[in-house]
């Protein structure tokens, strides 16, 4: 069982890193991690300051939870890694950081009260545990054992175990995995709260959508190095694509011609262009704007990006 803020793995001596920055959270100096012959992390250069809340995206085995480990001092990679000024692991740095991790809680025949109780009495400052449970909608299932709950039930219970020691720097690996539709929303609720307690939070999940909502700054790791480090409107301007929607009595055959249109859509009873390059597409159909009704035009969005930048690795 992983609970919050467990576990001594030891980790990497700091000393030789300069933090410079009292907000410097997290820092990692050209950090290589492998299992045995396969290399996971190339060379990861990451300084994370106090109050963001960062998207860490990448395919299916990219080595995102492999990162997180090594923050969390689980494992041990080369090159140099400090969290709060501290070698990965260490009381200080574990006190401080909540986790939810895939695969956790796996004792099941704890009630989540209990559960919440012992995490709890690990902590300096614990939240009120029932004040906690209600926050989080669990007040019903308090004395329901871990074994007879289901996958988004667990992920909301590990939710509250990350929370329940009010740590500063919160690891959420695919936190959503599981939940419904109500569920998640109010799990996004929730960290929209937290960002406003100025609370770091580095969040790993394949729901582009919603990472594109709440991250104000992503990564994105490819080969084990990060390929992007800014934020979605950064991302955005270094892709010229577009799509733009409208009505029409024209023909969709006529969009086709038009410069930097990848492909036009029947949606409903709208025509759907995706360009690659929305300005040049839209100049084109300057001169039909007056055959166009309800023309609305969309920058992509982080799905569409992510999708065309691991193209080659996904197949
Ligand atoms: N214990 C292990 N032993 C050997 N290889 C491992 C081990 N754990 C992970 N790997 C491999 O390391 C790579 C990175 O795995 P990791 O779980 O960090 O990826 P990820 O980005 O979190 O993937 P996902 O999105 O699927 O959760 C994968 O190729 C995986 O198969």
């Amino acid at each position: 069982m992983t609970i919050a803020t467990t576990g001594n793995h030891g980790g990497r001596v700091v000393s030789m890193l300069e933090v410079d920055d009292m907000h410097t959270i997290i820092r990692t100096e050209h950090l290589k991690f492998s299992y045995g012959k396969k290399q996971v992390l190339n060379d990861i250069n990451l300084t994370v300051n106090a109050g963001e809340i960062i998207g860490l995206i990448g395919v299916n085995g990219a080595g995102k939870t492999t990162l997180l480990n090594i923050l969390l001092g689980l494992l041990k990679g080369e090159g140099a890694v400090s969290v709060f000024e501290q070698q990965p692991g260490s009381a200080i740095s574990k006190a401080r950081i909540g986790s939810m991790l895939q695969g956790d809680m796996v004792v099941p025949g704890i009630t989540i009260a209990d559960l919440l109780k012992l995490a709890a009495a690990e902590g300096n400052h614990p939240l009120a545990t029932n004040k906690l449970l209600k926050d989080l909608r669990l007040e019903p299932f308090k004395t329901q054992r871990l074994g007879s709950l289901s996958g988004g039930q667990l992920r909301r219970v590990t939710f509250a175990v990350a929370l329940i020691n009010q740590p500063d720097l919160l690891f959420l690996d695919e936190p959503t995995v599981g939940m419904d539709a109500n569920s998640r929303k109010a799990f996004w609720d929730n960290i929209e709260q937290l960002r406003q307690e100025g609370k770091t939070i580095v969040i790993t999940s394949h729901y582009l959508e919603e990472i594109q909502q709440i991250a104000d700054r992503l990564l994105i790791l490819q080969k084990g190095r990060f390929t992007f480090d800014g934020s979605l409107q950064q991302l955005q301007k270094q892709h010229l694509g577009a799509t733009i929607t409208f009505e029409t009595d024209l023909q969709l055959p006529i969009f086709n011609g038009l410069p930097a249109v990848d492909r036009v859509d029947h949606l409903k009873h709208k025509l759907v262009i995706h360009s690659t390059d929305g300005d040049q597409t839209l100049r084109a159909l300057t001169p039909l704007l007056d055959r166009l009704h309800q023309v609305s035009v969309n920058r992509e969005s982080l799905e569409d990006i992510f999708l065309q930048l691991t193209q080659q690795e996904a197949n």
